[in-house]
């Protein structure tokens, strides 16, 4: 048997191709949605990803603006960089690129955001809303991987979902949105804390691979045609080790590539934040 491949390139090219219409709309009310970004250190990875980003925002139409700090970045300075952006009418999106150098103080930044300009959906009070399920940004990633299962009518409702990572950016919040109404699967979120891992994984039809341990998921741990989402973006030598094991291709029924996979679903998804955010405006 071999799986089903879960294109997350090609489906985040037709929503991207959806985004760009509608930011021509905007553009022909006079509105321009412009999204920030702002890169403390230089730290390889993520400058890649914040390069990606600003591609990705130049293809749908989406003005960009570009803050890079030093890695000696005080909170101050960090502070300064996002009333900037929380009072730029040009800026009606952004992200503080995640992770910050540890001398600064997470929490205290994100809580400094406006949460109306808050393009990743993780700022507290968006958080908030959705524990308490109301209209908000949803987080980019598990927002990308529910789309991901329905443009490939992977049955949601019902299903026995387990979420592999309790990171903030990842598992923990797509365990508040799969358990929504409207999604109504039932998750369980292992971690490192998990006493078998195996037995949760084994009983799964959907797995979401967000633990950052390159091929933790083993092909001997998927039941037969479970759906794997392999959210891992762990560097071996340069090229990205998923979480999921490559063989498991042979017995999932659904996986997705990695690249290939959730990265881009992740990209498209913040551009629609930025887009709805414009929108709302
Ligand atoms: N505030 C914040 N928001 C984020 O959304 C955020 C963050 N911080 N910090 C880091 C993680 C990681 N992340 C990725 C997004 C896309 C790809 C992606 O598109 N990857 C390509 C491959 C790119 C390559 O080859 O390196 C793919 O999967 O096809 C990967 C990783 C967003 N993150």
């Amino acid at each position: 048997m071999s799986a089903v491949k879960l294109d997350g390139k090609a489906t985040a090219a037709r929503i991207k191709a959806d985004l760009a219409t509608r930011v021509a709309a905007l553009k022909d009310r006079g509105i321009t949605p412009g999204l920030g970004t702002v890169l403390v250190g230089d730290d390889p990875g993520s400058q890649i990803y914040v390069a990606g980003k600003h591609r990705d925002c130049a293809e749908v139409g989406i003005a960009s603006i570009r803050v890079d700090l030093p890695a000696t970045a005080t909170q101050k300075d960090v502070e300064a960089a996002i009333d900037e952006l929380n009072s730029s009418p040009a800026c009606t999106g952004y992200i503080v690129q995640l992770p910050l150098p540890k001398h600064l103080d997470t929490m205290a930044l994100l809580e400094q955001m406006d949460p109306a300009k808050d393009a990743d959906g993780l700022h507290p009070v968006n958080l908030g809303r959705l524990v308490h399920m109301v209209d908000a940004p949803l987080p980019c990633t598990p927002h990308g991987i529910v789309l991901l299962l329905q443009e490939y009518d992977v049955p949601i409702k019902g299903a026995d979902v387990v979420v592999v990572g309790r990171g903030i950016t990842v598992g923990r919040s797509l365990g508040l949105l799969l358990t929504r109404r409207s999604e109504n699967a039932t998750v369980t979120l292992c971690h490192t804390g998990t006493q078998d891992l195996a037995a949760h994984v084994r009983r799964a039809d959907i797995v979401v691979a967000a633990a950052g341990v390159p091929e933790l998921i083993t092909r001997d741990m998927v039941k037969p045609g479970a759906a794997v989402l392999d959210v891992g973006v762990s560097r071996i030598n340069g090229k990205i080790a998923g979480d999921v094991a490559p063989d498991v291709e042979e017995v999932a029924g659904f996986l997705t590539p990695n690249p290939g996979g959730v990265g881009p679903m992740t990209r498209a998804l913040l551009l629609s934040n930025v887009v709805e955010a414009a929108e709302r405006a």
